[in-house]
């Protein structure tokens, strides 16, 4: 039949088509249904072949015969096409089990009826093939349109669940049309051969397979499209750990996700379409620079919200998403961050003050001492004015310590640094120079001024009441030694080494005295004991 050989070349090319394909599958034995897939292929293939042979078979029973062959590939091919899509979209229980006997139960009917129809003629009644022609008279019999409707219902089922997986991304939306277009035109194609037979010549639906088939197999193992596919963004979202919530331009509540639920303490069926500002009522101001934080209810968690406006095509608002993160555990911990902070802040003043304070005293420490004169002799410098340091150290004082104790040496420390505190003027410095030595720095006063200042400190800092372990009370003197400020001296320390000269003129002239270092020296001896 030369002149029919046309008709056939599309199922020939559909048949080449799924051969390769089924054997490149089964060779690679890649993916969770490569053997459902490499079967399709083989059942595709098949019915293609069969269809060739009825397109070319001169006899009219060779060619019934062949129709009745064609169902091993007709019928399996709609389950092996579901249960490929199955897998492929995460549900493999489909393919083993009692679920996959379920599948196969009408198909197997089928089959066992087609093989057994010229006794009741359930398939079909009567198969007439029109000689010279591709087509035949068939009249169906019953049990057709349950195998008709099943197959429909299967193919119609993967593609649904193609275009579930698909769609959430519009990123994938061109390789999903690329493999949904081929069972559509399936489908389309049956239904117009079932429908128009005569009139078409040529029944499309094995070669539609065929590309179905191709572009199935084409997007798995070419670009493994079903695996990269990430899940969809609905579950993405129900997955966020942060709350969403979808709101209409007026506000109301539109959908949210679990975690939104979760963080606003709502049930499952929490009714929508409510206000959000019944929701959050802390919830005042939002827009969309900023984030706002709002509590839910007393004791509740506290939430950062952020709001994005969805606008259609002309830039008018249709609604907003709200974000919601609890930041309850990052607020508490950000306050104790602080609170560290200032304490930290605190026991560093502490430290700064204890580096230049005596412990025991409460006075100035030597460090600061030095410090201190070295800026007071600038100032007294800048401005011309007298400064005086007084030197004064205990009489004597290592027998405090021997006769009565460490401890009662410590509180006569003590007593006299708080004393010399209470005595000089505001502007004064005093400090514990060390050990059992103290000074005294005296800005804008002159030897003479500073001599009558440190007698009244001689005075009564020899008056003390000191007390020892007994209770008995007991009396210390001083030495004392002043020096004031000459332009001749280069640093404090020429300042320091002359008090300390009138300090050792007092202690070897009888102790408990003051010894002014006079300035500018007298010839005869720059050292004058005044008391
Ligand atoms: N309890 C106590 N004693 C101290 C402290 N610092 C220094 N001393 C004592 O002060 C005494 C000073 O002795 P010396 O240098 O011999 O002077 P002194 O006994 O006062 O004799 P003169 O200065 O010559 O009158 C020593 O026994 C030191 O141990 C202190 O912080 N606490």
């Amino acid at each position: 039949m030369p002149q029919l050989l046309p008709y056939a070349l599309p199922s020939l090319l559909g048949m080449l088509i799924c051969l390769g394909i089924a054997t490149q599958v089964a060779l690679r034995r890649q993916g969770p249904a490569w053997r459902q897939l490499a079967c399709l292929g083989l059942a595709v293939a098949w019915w293609c072949g069969t269809e060739i042979l009825w397109v070319l078979l001169p006899d009219a029973d060779l060619r019934r015969c062949v129709a009745q062959w064609q169902y091993l590939g007709v019928t399996p091919t709609p389950v092996l096409w579901l249960q490929a899509v199955l897998a492929y979209t995460g549900r493999r229980r489909w393919q083993h089990g009692r679920r996959a006997v379920l599948l196969w139960i009408i198909p197997l009917a089928t089959l066992l009826l087609v093989a057994t129809n010229p006794g009741h003629g359930l398939v079909w009644q009567a198969i007439e093939p029109i000689a010279g022609q591709p087509t035949a008279h068939i009249v169906y019999g019953q049990w057709y349109a349950v195998h008709a409707s099943y197959s429909y219902a299967l193919v119609l089922l993967a593609t649904t669940l193609i275009v579930a997986r698909f769609s959430a991304s519009p990123l994938y939306r061109v390789p999903m049309l690329i493999v949904l277009l081929g069972p559509l035109a399936v489908v389309g194609a049956n239904l117009a051969y079932l429908l128009w037979a005569e009139r078409m010549r040529l029944d499309p639906t094995p070669f539609g397979f065929a590309l179905a088939f191709a572009a199935l197999s084409w997007s798995v193992v070419r670009h493994n499209l079903f695996e990269l596919v990430p899940m969809a963004r609905g579950l993405a979202v129900e997955c966020l750990q942060d709350g969403v919530m979808v709101l209409s331009a007026d506000r109301r509540v539109v959908d949210l996700n679990p975690a939104a639920r979760q963080l606003l303490g709502l049930t499952v069926g929490h009714r929508l379409g409510r206000p959000l500002q019944e929701l959050l009522p802390g919830l005042q101001s939002l827009g969309p620079a900023q984030p706002t934080e709002v509590s839910v209810g007393a004791g509740g968690p506290l939430l950062e919200a952020r709001i994005t406006h969805v606008t259609d095509g002309e830039g008018r608002v249709e609604g907003s998403v709200l974000m919601l993160r609890d930041i309850t555990e990052a607020r508490a911990a950000r306050e104790r961050l602080l609170q560290a902070k200032e304490h930290l802040a605190q026991l560093n003043q502490e430290l700064e003050r204890l580096a230049h304070v005596d412990a025991l005293t409460g006075l100035a420490n030597r460090r600061r001492l030095m410090h201190k004169l070295d800026e007071e002799i600038r100032h007294a410098r800048e401005q011309g004015r007298p400064l005086t340091v007084l030197l004064a150290d205990l009489d004597h004082f290592k027998q405090v310590n021997d006769r009565l104790g460490h401890l009662v040496g410590d509180r006569v420390l003590a007593l006299a640094g708080r004393s010399l505190a209470e005595l000089v003027r505001p502007e004064d410095e005093p400090a514990r120079y060390g050990g059992e030595e103290f000074a005294v720095l005296f800005p804008g006063t002159d030897l003479q001024a500073a001599a009558n200042l440190a007698a009244r400190m001689q005075r009564e800092l020899r008056e003390l009441a000191h007390v020892d372990d007994t209770g008995a009370r007991f009396t210390v003197t001083w030495s004392m030694g002043l020096a004031t400020l000459d332009a001749i001296d280069a640093s404090a320390q020429d300042l320091l080494t002359r008090a300390d000269q009138a300090l050792y003129h007092t202690k070897h002239s009888g102790r408990d005295g003051l010894s002014l270092y006079q300035t500018p020296p007298p010839p005869d001896a720059p050292i004058r004991r005044v008391l």
